[in-house]
């Protein structure tokens, strides 16, 4: 019999469902008769974002080690494809990114191409406060969204 087993330590995603990633990390001991074949160049990313993303699996204890390399080239764009930032509270939080997006905006980038992913329901309402308060337009997503769309101030956005 052969059997091929394919995963990716660093997406240790499951493991609220009972996933275990030293399943993965410790196969090669457990069946040594066996052949590994790595898959370390990431076509979908941008370098800074693999480098970003490299830098921080260094981090996790127990990994396989290995660093994966940029496919695609850097964009040419004057915005950091990577901004790190921590607030001490949910409304710092909300404030800064905010005004994140207003600055993106006033650099010309469309508000639809803007997209602001959550940990949970529970970071909501301080952002939903905030994008109200400066009236940017929201598009809601997920399955079951709680962000409503706040009335758009035209003059300010329109075109965008
Ligand atoms: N051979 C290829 N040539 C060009 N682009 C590719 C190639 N393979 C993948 N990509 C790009 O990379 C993206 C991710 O590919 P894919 O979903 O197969 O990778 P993955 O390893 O399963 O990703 P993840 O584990 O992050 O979900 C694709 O949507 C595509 O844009």
């Amino acid at each position: 019999m052969e059997l091929c087993v394919v995963g990716d330590d660093q997406q240790a995603i499951y493991q609220w469902r009972g996933s275990d990633v030293s399943n993965i990390v410790t196969f090669p001991q457990r069946y040594p008769d066996m052949a590994t074949f790595e898959i370390t160049v990431n076509r979908r990313s941008r370098p800074q974002i693999i480098g970003a993303a490299n830098r921080f699996a260094e981090t996790i204890p127990e990994r396989i080690d290995k660093q994966m390399l940029p496919h695609r080239p850097s964009a040419n764009s004057p915005q950091p494809e990577v901004v790190v930032w921590t607030a001490e509270t949910e409304t710092e939080e909300a404030g800064w990114i905010v005004s994140y997006i207003l600055d993106l905006a006033d650099d010309g980038v469309p508000l639809r191409d803007i997209a602001v992913l959550v940990r949970s329901r529970a970071a909501y309402p301080r952002l939903v406060e905030q994008i109200a308060t400066f009236g940017i337009p929201v598009q809601p997503g997920g399955h079951a969204p709680s962000i409503r769309a706040a009335p758009a101030p035209r003059s300010a956005w329109s075109g965008r």
